[in-house]
């Protein structure tokens, strides 16, 4: 899968990580940066992520910041985004199958390096349900 990855200083570390965990998983990762534990500007990243998702060149996004907030808030405004802010399997999960989340936003400074290796791999692994679902997420497309 095409996967498109941001991070601000705050997610740096977690971001290279997840970076090489996808490589070793033979995903096809754009890495738009942070490159260092430098301070950075969390809009910054989630704009060069959501232009990837947005035109069509990754299929996905993934997000870290400190809280993965800033970043869910940013990417939430294109339409054509929908990013969640996961902390754990079950809520990567759902944002997968009930929301058909495009994009994935971790908290560096909440979710551990092995919980949140396991909730992307859910998160990617999860189709989107579909059903009932789907008219519910059509509903705010126009927003
Ligand atoms: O945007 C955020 C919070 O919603 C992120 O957690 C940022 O990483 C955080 O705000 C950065 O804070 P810092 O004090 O500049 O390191």
């Amino acid at each position: 899968m095409k996967i498109a990855l941001g991070a601000d200083h705050g997610g740096y570390h977690l971001k290279e990580k997840i970076v090489q965990l996808l490589r070793d998983l033979d995903h096809d990762v754009t890495d738009t940066g942070c490159f260092s534990g430098d301070s950075v500007d969390y809009p910054d990243y989630a704009e060069r992520v959501i232009a990837l998702v947005d035109d069509g060149s990754c299929e996905r996004g993934i997000l870290v910041c400190g809280t993965g907030i800033g970043m869910a808030i940013a990417a939430n405004r294109n339409r054509k985004i929908r990013a969640a802010n996961c902390h754990d399997e079950y809520t990567a999960r759902m944002s997968r199958e009930h929301n058909d989340a495009n994009v994935l936003c971790l908290g560096a400074r909440v979710t551990g390096e092995g919980v949140a290796a396991d909730l992307v791999k859910v998160w990617l692994a999860t189709p989107f349900s579909g059903g009932r679902h789907q008219s519910r997420i059509a509903r705010f497309s126009d927003f």
